[in-house]
C-alpha cells in the first residue's frame, strides 16, 4: 500500500512542477477525475435533519448551536483576531507529533456542529477515509483531511481552554463588512466592528483582489492549524494549506461571497476546497472508524509530510 501511494504522489508532484503549457490546464492543477464512483452524499444527518440546518431550532442541540453563533458573532472582532494570531503564532504551548494531536481530539466535542456529536478523532478519520476511497492517488488530500480540524485542541486546558466561539464554527473575514451569507447573521449587530467605519465597508481595511492570505479570518481551529502546519515546515501542497485555512469559510465556498478579495491562486485552490468540503460535511456519521487499524497508513503520510515533532 505505502509503495503504491509513494508512486502516485511522486507523479502528482512532477505534474505540479510542469509549466502550464506542459500540463495544458491553464496554469493550475485541476482536481483529477475519480477512479471510483462519486461519493454518495446522504440526505439526512444522524438526527434525521438535513445537513447544516440552522433554521429549525426545535432541538436542544440546535438551540445550543444558535447560542454558539450569537457569542461568536459578538466577540470576533478585528482586534481580537490580531491578538490571537500574535499569541498563538508563537507556537509555545506544546511539542508533539501530528498523531499525538489526533489522539487528543478524542476528548473534544464541537458544540457548533448540528450534524455530529461524536469525538472529533472520529470525524477526522471518517473524512479522510471517505476522500481516500474516491481519490486514492492524492495522498496529500487524505492527510489534509486527517489534520484539517486538529486546531480544535485550542479548546483543551493545555492550550488555554479557549471558549467554543473562539475555536469552532463557520468563519468569516474581519476588518470588512459581515456578509449576510454567514449563518445567524443578525447577531453581528452587536459586534463593535459593525459600527466602526473603517471596518464596515465592502473592502474595509483590504483592497479588491488582495488575496486571502492578506485577509484576517475570524479566529479558530482553521487559522491556528494553518499556522502550525506552515511554521513547522510541512511539505503539503499549497492547496492542502488552503483547505485547512478556509474549510469553515462557508460564506465563500458555499455562498460565493467575498470573492472580490481573492486572487488567481485562491481561485485555483478553491477548486480543491470544493472537492474537500463534500467529504468533510457528508461523511459525518455514527459509524465509527477503527482508529488502531487506520493508524499505520496515516502515520506513513505524517512521516512523509511533517517533522516527527511539531511546535504547537
Ligand atoms: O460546526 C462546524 C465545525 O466547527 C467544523 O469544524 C467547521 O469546519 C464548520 O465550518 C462548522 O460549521
Ligand atoms: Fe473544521
Ligand atoms: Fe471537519
Amino acid at each position: 500500500m505505502t509503495v503504491l501511494v509513494e508512486h502516485y504522489v511522486t507523479d502528482s508532484r512532477i505534474e505540479e512542477k510542469k509549466t502550464k503549457e506542459e500540463r495544458g490546464d491553464g496554469g493550475f492543477m485541476v482536481p483529477k477525475s475519480k477512479e471510483t464512483d462519486e461519493f454518495d452524499a446522504p440526505d439526512i444527518n444522524f438526527l434525521g435533519h438535513s445537513f447544516r440546518d440552522y433554521e429549525n431550532g426545535e432541538s436542544e442541540r440546535q438551540q445550543g448551536v444558535e447560542e454558539f453563533y450569537r457569542m461568536q458573532h459578538i466577540h470576533q472582532t478585528y482586534d481580537f483576531v490580531k491578538d490571537m494570531r500574535k499569541e498563538y503564532g508563537k507556537l509555545n504551548k506544546m511539542e508533539m507529533s501530528i498523531w499525538e494531536c489526533c489522539e487528543l481530539l478524542n476528548n473534544v466535542v464541537d458544540e457548533s456542529d448540528p450534524d455530529l456529536d461524536e469525538p472529533q478523532i472520529q470525524h477526522l478519520l471518517q473524512t479522510a477515509e471517505a476522500i481516500r476511497k474516491d481519490y486514492p492517488n492524492e495522498d496529500w488530500l487524505h492527510l489534509t483531511a486527517l489534520i484539517h480540524d486538529l486546531g480544535k485542541v485550542l479548546l483543551l486546558p493545555e492550550f488555554g481552554g479557549l471558549p467554543q466561539w473562539a475555536v469552532v464554527g463557520d468563519t468569516f473575514p474581519v476588518g470588512c463588512t459581515f456578509d449576510p451569507a454567514s449563518i445567524h447573521h443578525k447577531y453581528f449587530k452587536e459586534n463593535p466592528d459593525n459600527n466602526t467605519p473603517k471596518y464596515n465597508t465592502k473592502n474595509g481595511v483590504y483592497s479588491e483582489g488582495c488575496g486571502l492570505d492578506n485577509v484576517l479570518m475570524s479566529w479558530g481551529h482553521d487559522d491556528y492549524m494553518y499556522l502550525v502546519a506552515k511554521q513547522n515546515g510541512t511539505t503539503l501542497p499549497h492547496a492542502g494549506l488552503f483547505i485547512i485555512r478556509y474549510h469553515s469559510f462557508y460564506p465563500l465556498h458555499k455562498a460565493g461571497t467575498y470573492t472580490h478579495l481573492m486572487n488567481d491562486e485562491d481561485r485555483e485552490d478553491l477548486k480543491w476546497l470544493h472537492v474537500f468540503n463534500k467529504y468533510d460535511l457528508y461523511s459525518k456519521s455514527k459509524v465509527h472508524v477503527d482508529v488502531e487499524q487506520m493508524k499505520p497508513y496515516y502515520i506513513s503520510l505524517i512521516n512523509k509530510y511533517f517533522p516527527a515533532k511539531l511546535k504547537w
